[in-house]
């Protein structure tokens, strides 16, 4: 059995790595998509967020204005600070459960997709550790490319992670993901290639 956390900077390409490791028979657990699950109606961090944030973050049907709430916590390291004691501690108690559903499932090879492995001191989670890394300026065109965000945003968002490079000293196996997808795609198949995992 093994557990890889699968983490990078934003952008930088861990779902695009996490889809071939999918297609080579990882389950994969994405914690982009536990933590917009917490923050929908009828979850205790949904509430907590409108108590802190104020009613002024939602939509006409009651969702959160991730768009909104975005702009203001990455403008504000205070209120993204607040914003992650809410919703971390339920983000890990989901992918713990999930690593306990697969495992007793019999599931051997499972991926943990978390962009904020390190951040959020999560690393007990996992066996060991894939970064997934691109030149910051790469991070940058493919951040305002993918959200059509201003420059700006891109930095604030990039400026709110631990720097790529310090992640990558950290790492078990660090995926360089500057070319292109077949490069990357490549690259993990010689990795589990080595380990005799294929197939
Ligand atoms: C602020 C929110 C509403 C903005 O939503 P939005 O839809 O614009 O972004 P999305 O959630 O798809 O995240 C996109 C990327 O932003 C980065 N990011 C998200 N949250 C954070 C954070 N708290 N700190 C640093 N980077 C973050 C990650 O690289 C992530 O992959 C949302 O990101 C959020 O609720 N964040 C707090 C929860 C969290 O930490 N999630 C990350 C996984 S644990
Ligand atoms: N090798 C590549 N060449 C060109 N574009 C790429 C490559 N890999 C990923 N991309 C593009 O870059 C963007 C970011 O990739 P991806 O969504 O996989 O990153 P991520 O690390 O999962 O992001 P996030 O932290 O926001 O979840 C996407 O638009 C994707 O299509």
């Amino acid at each position: 059995m093994l557990v890889i956390g699968l983490t990078g900077g934003i952008a930088s390409g861990k779902s695009t790595v996490s889809r071939i490791l999918r297609e080579l028979g990882f389950a994969i657990i994405d914690a982009d998509r536990i933590a917009r699950e917490i923050l929908s109606p009828g979850h205790p961090a949904y509430q907590k967020v409108i108590d802190t944030f104020g009613k002024n973050i939602l939509m006409e049907d009651g969702q959160i204005d991730r768009a909104k709430l975005g702009k203001i916590v990455f403008a504000n390291r205070e209120k993204l600070l607040v914003l992650n004691s809410i919703t971390h501690p339920e983000v890990l108690k989901e992918i713990r459960k999930k690593i306990k559903e697969l495992t007793s499932a019999g599931v051997e090879r499972i991926v943990v997709d978390i962009p904020l492995l390190f951040e959020a001191k999560m690393t007990s989670l996992v066996d060991e550790i894939w970064v997934v890394y691109v030149p910051e300026e790469e991070q940058i065109k493919r951040l305002m490319a993918r959200n059509g965000f201003s420059r700006d945003e891109a930095l604030a968002r990039i400026r709110s992670q631990m720097p790529l490079e310090e992640k990558v000293k950290l790492a078990d196996v660090v995926i360089d993901n500057s070319g292109s997808i077949e490069s990357t795609r490549e690259q993990i198949l010689t990795i589990l290639q080595k380990r005799k995992w294929n197939g």
